[in-house]
């Protein structure tokens, strides 16, 4: 086998944008994923795949929307890391945002339950393999 030569097939490149809402106690909000779906009953951070002709941010606005039922901007949106992690079948690249300024109060309109939990207190939670990485950065900031 040459350097060169790949060792699998070439996987798809997804891109998904996710979010920290945090609170005015320094809490993160995690939402467990839906029965029935890849990765059911994890905890993960609110959000999903950019669709085309959208930015990371507008992703992040909508998806917040749809599955909290609440409103941001993409103003009060602040890059703080992300995630690359090889799943099967396909490779995640995931910006995580950080938003402190939001209307109106989470509701799982899409999740089977959300938490407000310390970024410490984030281990103790069954999170997707993707998203270890992010938590010391959350822990570092909050
Ligand atoms: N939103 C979010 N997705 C995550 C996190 N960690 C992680 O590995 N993922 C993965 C799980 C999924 O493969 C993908 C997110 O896709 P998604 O939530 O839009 O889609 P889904 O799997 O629910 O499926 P679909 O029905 O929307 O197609 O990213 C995370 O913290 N937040």
């Amino acid at each position: 086998m040459s350097i060169d030569e790949p060792t699998s097939q070439p996987r798809k490149l997804l891109l998904v944008a996710a979010c920290a809402l945090v609170d005015a106690d320094g809490r993160v909000l995690i939402a467990q994923r839906p029965e029935g779906k890849q990765l059911a009953g994890m905890w993960e951070f609110p959000g999903g795949k950019v669709e085309a002709g959208e930015t990371p941010e507008e992703t992040v606005v909508r998806e917040l929307a749809e599955e909290l039922g609440i409103e941001t901007k993409t103003a009060c949106l602040a890059p703080l890391t992300f995630a690359s992690h090889s799943y099967e079948g396909f490779n995640l690249l995931m910006p995580l945002f950080v938003c402190r300024r939001f209307w109106g109060t989470p509701q799982p309109l899409e999740h089977q339950a959300l938490k407000w939990v310390r970024p410490n207190k984030l281990r103790d939670y069954d999170m997707p393999p993707a998203d270890a990485p992010l938590i010391p950065f959350l822990i570092d900031l909050l």
